[in-house]
C-alpha cells in the first residue's frame, strides 16, 4: 500500500523493478554459505555453497571463467534463441522424463528424430520412471500449461483512498474466476445508478492473496518448460499504482530459485547455465539496466533474428547474485517526473532469465540457448493516453506506450489463435519480444487493478484490455463464459430483449467469413453483420432494468433513484457496446488485411503489412475512443440544456442569458458531431483504400 501522502513506502523486499527510490543496498543480511536472510525473516537459500563475488556499479569482471559464480557474457545477445537446438549430448538421463512429466514432451520438431530416439532410450534403459518420480517433489509434476493465461490481481485499498472515503467497487467471489465492477453513474436528471460489469478470466486473485500464491498461480507452472526450449513471458499490466511492481517484484527471484534447484538436482551435471539480463524500453529506445543504462541497439539479421547489440548478460549460480543484479537494475530504471504520480513508471522493464547449455561439455565454446523466462513490468497503462496535457517529451512517450500496449495485445491474441503472422513489428516492445511470440511459448498476463471507486475508469480499461487479449482465442473465454451470463439474466427485472444475440465472438467471425464467396468479408457485409451495430440501431428501445449480455461481459443497470424527468432517455451501455464488437471488428480487420495481402498482384512486404495493420488498428481504437468521449460530452450538454430549459420556465428569467447559452450549446453539439463525422469518414476512407486494393487485384 502507499505510505502517507500517496508516496510509496519501500519495504525491505521492494526492490525489483523499482526506481531510484530503492537504490542502495543494505536491506539484506548475508549468510555466508547458507543463503541470505531477509530482514523480514524470509530466507533465500543459496543453492551452491560458494559465495559469489559482489557486483557493484556494473564492474563485474568480464569474461570470468564459467566455473565462477557469475559470468558476464558481453556483446551480442541473440534474442532469437528459438532456433536453438538441443545439443547432441542431450540423451543424458532425466530430460526425457522431465519433459514428459511437465507436459512438454511433445514440443520437439519432427525433424529432430535422432534426439527423440535418444530420449526414448534414456527413458527405458537409464532412468526408470519410479526413480524419476522419487527425484521430483510433488509440486514439479505440473500438468500441461495453457498457452496464454490471463490473471487479474486486485490490490487492497490504500490509506489515501480510505482517507478520501473511496469505496471498494470490485467484488470477487471466493474460489471463482470472475469479478464484478460496480460503477456508479449519473443519469441525466443527476440521480445515481450502478452499472455492474462482470468479467471472467483464467484466475482472479483478491487482495488477500499473497505474492507466493501469485507465483504458484502464474510462473511456477512454466518454469520446468524452459529447460525444454520453451520461451515463457510474464507481463504485469495496469494503471500506475495498481500493484504491477509489487506483483512482479518477487517473481524472478522465486523463479530463479526453482530454476537453480532444477539445474542442481534434476538436471545436475547436464551443462545447463543460467543467465540474467535486465533492460528497459523508454520512449522507444533500449537501455541496459545492468550497464549504467547504456544505450542499446536492436538489429535484425538476414534470417530475421533479433539481436540486442551490447546487452550485458550475467551468468549466475545463486539467488543472492540474481537479487543483487535485480536491485542494481531496478535502481537504474527510469521513472517519470511529470503527471499525477511522479513516481510512476513510464518505461517497460524487461528482466530475462535465459537457460543455456554447454556444447559437448566444452567451456571454450559459447553455450547454446535453450529456453527463456521473461518478466515484463509494463509502463502504467493510462500513460498511453498521456498525449495532450504534458510537454512534448511526455507526449512522445505516451504515444510510444500506447503503441506498444496495443501491439502487445494484438501479438498475444495472434499467438493464442495460432496465427502464422504475428504483428510484432508494431512496436519496439513486441519486436524485442519477437522470440517470445514464435515457436513453443507460454504467456502469462497479470492485470493489476485498484479497488477504489476513484480508479473505476482505469480499472475497466485494464479489464477490457485483458479481456480482449483472450476473448477471441480458441481456448479462450468466449465460449466458456456463456453459462455465466445465465444466472444474471435470470436475476434481471425484465426478460432479455429478443435481439440480444447469444453468440460467441469467434462464431460470428466464422459466420461472416463463411458467407463470403471470395474468402474474405466485403466491407459492406462486415458492417451490416456486426452484431453490436445492430444493438446500436436498437438502442433507443431500451428500458430501465434491462440487461445486455455479450459472451463474456454482462451489463446490468440498477436504478437507484426513480422518477427522474429524463427516465425515458436511453443510456448506452458502453461495456456491452464495446466488448463484443471491438473483438469481432479487430479480427475481421486482421482477416481483411491478411487476405488482402495474400492475393494482390503487388505483394506487400511484411513490414508494410504490419505497418498497415497496426495503423488501422490504432485508427480504429482512436475512433472508438473519440466516439465514447463525444457521447459523454453529449450527456453533459443534455444536462446543461435541461437546466436552461428549467430556468426558462421560471418567472422573470433572463431571455438574453437563455439565448446566449442555447447558442453556445448548439455550437458545441455541432462541433462534436462534425469532428466525429470527419474521423469516421477518414477511417472509412482507410478501410476503402485497403478494400480497393483487394478487389482491384483479386482474380
Ligand atoms: N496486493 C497488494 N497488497 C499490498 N500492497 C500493495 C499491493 N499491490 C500494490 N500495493 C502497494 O501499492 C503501491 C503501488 O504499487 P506499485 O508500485 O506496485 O504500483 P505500480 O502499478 O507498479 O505503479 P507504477 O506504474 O507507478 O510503477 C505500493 O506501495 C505497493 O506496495
Amino acid at each position: 500500500m502507499n505510505g502517507g501522502g500517496g508516496r510509496r513506502r519501500y519495504s525491505s523486499e521492494q526492490f525489483l523493478f523499482d526506481g531510484p527510490a530503492n537504490a542502495g543496498a543494505g536491506r539484506w543480511a548475508q549468510q555466508r554459505g547458507g543463503g541470505v536472510r531477509r530482514r523480514d525473516g524470509e530466507i533465500f537459500v543459496s543453492v551452491e555453497p560458494a559465495t559469489p563475488a559482489r557486483l557493484r556499479g556494473g564492474d563485474a569482471p568480464a569474461g570470468e571463467s564459467p566455473g565462477k559464480m557469475q559470468q558476464l557474457s558481453p556483446g551480442l545477445l541473440d534474442l532469437h534463441a528459438f532456433d536453438t537446438e538441443l545439443i547432441p549430448d542431450f540423451q543424458v538421463p532425466g530430460m526425457y522424463a522431465a519433459s514428459q512429466k511437465f507436459g512438454y514432451g511433445e514440443v520437439l520438431d519432427d525433424s529432430d528424430m535422432s534426439f527423440a530416439q535418444n530420449k526414448q532410450m534414456s527413458k527405458s534403459t537409464i532412468f526408470p520412471e519410479n526413480n524419476y518420480l522419487r527425484a521430483f517433489p510433488e509440486k514439479e509434476k505440473t500438468a500441461p500449461v495453457a498457452k496464454i493465461k490471463v490473471v487479474v490481481r486486485k490490490r487492497p485499498l490504500n490509506k489515501k483512498e480510505i482517507s478520501k472515503k473511496e469505496e471498494d467497487i470490485i467484488d470477487i467471489e471466493q474460489r471463482s474466476n470472475s469479478l464484478t465492477v460496480h460503477e456508479t453513474k449519473l443519469k441525466v436528471d443527476l440521480t445515481e445508478y450502478v452499472e455492474r460489469h462482470e468479467f471472467v478470466f483464467d484466475a482472479v486473485l483478491d487482495e488477500d492473496v499473497s505474492n507466493d500464491e501469485v507465483y504458484r498461480e502464474t510462473v511456477e507452472p512454466v518454469v520446468p518448460a524452459i529447460f525444454n526450449r520453451t520461451k515463457a513471458t510474464c507481463f504485469a499490466y495496469g494503471q500506475t499504482g495498481s500493484g504491477k511492481t509489487y506483483t512482479m517484484r518477487p517473481l524472478p527471484l522465486k523463479a530463479s530459485q526453482d530454476i537453480l534447484r532444477l539445474m542442481h538436482h534434476a538436471y545436475r551435471n547436464q551443462g545447463f547455465q543460467l543467465f540474467v539480463s535486465f533492460f528497459e524500453i523508454y520512449g522507444g529506445k533500449l537501455f541496459d539496466l545492468l550497464n549504467d543504462r547504456s544505450k542499446l541497439c536492436m538489429r535484425e539479421d538476414g534470417k530475421q533474428k533479433v539481436c540486442i547489440v551490447g546487452l550485458q548478460e550475467y551468468r549466475v549460480s545463486d539467488v543472492e547474485t540474481i537479487k543483487e543484479l535485480i536491485e542494481k537494475g531496478s535502481a537504474t530504471r527510469s521513472t517519470g517526473t511529470t503527471g499525477a504520480n511522479e513516481e510512476s513508471s513510464r518505461s517497460h522493464a524487461i528482466l530475462q532469465l535465459a537457460i543455456k547449455r554447454r556444447v559437448d561439455g566444452n567451456d571454450s565454446k559459447p553455450p547454446r540457448p535453450v529456453g527463456k523466462l521473461s518478466f515484463i513490468d509494463l509502463a502504467g497503462s493510462e500513460r498511453g493516453a498521456d498525449t495532450t496535457d504534458n510537454d512534448k517529451q511526455t507526449r512522445i512517450e505516451g504515444a510510444e506506450i500506447n503503441k506498444s500496449l496495443l501491439a502487445l495485445k494484438e501479438c498475444i491474441r495472434a499467438l493464442d489463435n495460432d496465427q502464422t503472422h504475428i504483428p510484432f513489428r508494431g512496436s519496439k516492445l513486441t519486436e524485442v519480444l519477437r522470440d517470445s511470440f514464435i515457436g513453443d511459448s507460454r504467456t502469462v498476463m497479470i492485470s493489476c487493478i485498484s479497488p477504489s471507486s476513484g480508479s473505476c475508469e482505469h480499472t475497466l480499461n485494464t479489464l477490457r484490455y485483458a479481456d480482449r487479449v483472450k476473448s477471441l482465442s480458441k481456448g479462450g473465454n468466449a465460449k466458456k463464459d456463456v453459462p455465466l451470463a445465465a444466472p444474471l439474466r435470470e436475476s434481471c427485472h425484465s426478460p432479455l430483449p429478443s435481439f440480444v444475440p447469444s453468440f460467441s465472438a469467434s462464431e460470428v467471425i466464422n459466420d461472416i467469413t463463411e458467407r463470403s464467396n471470395f474468402g474474405w468479408p466485403k466491407q459492406q457485409q462486415f458492417v451490416k453483420q456486426q452484431p453490436a451495430l445492430a444493438f446500436a440501431d436498437r438502442m433507443p428501445k431500451l428500458k430501465e432494468g434491462v440487461e445486455f449480455s455479450s459472451s463474456n461481459d454482462v451489463y446490468v443497470k440498477e436504478q437507484r433513484s426513480k422518477g427522474g424527468m429524463a427516465s425515458n432517455i436511453a443510456e448506452v451501455p458502453d461495456i456491452m457496446y464495446q466488448q463484443g464488437r471491438q473483438a469481432v471488428r479487430k479480427t475481421v480487420l486482421e482477416n481483411n488485411m491478411r487476405d488482402s495481402i495474400a492475393y494482390p498482384a503487388r505483394r506487400a512486404q511484411p513490414d508494410e503489412e504490419d505497418e498497415h495493420l497496426n495503423d488501422l488498428l490504432q485508427e480504429e481504437e482512436d475512433l472508438v475512443n473519440a466516439h465514447r468521449k463525444q457521447l459523454e460530452e453529449t450527456l453533459d450538454i443534455l444536462r446543461e440544456e435541461m437546466n436552461i430549459l428549467d430556468e426558462a420556465d421560471q418567472p422573470g428569467n433572463q431571455l438574453d442569458d437563455y439565448v446566449a447559452r442555447l447558442s453556445s450549446i448548439l455550437s458545441q453539439k455541432a462541433a462534436g458531431i462534425v469532428d466525429l463525422k470527419s474521423r469516421l469518414e477518414q477511417f472509412q476512407r482507410r478501410l476503402n483504400e485497403n478494400n480497393v486494393l483487394l478487389y482491384a487485384e483479386s482474380p
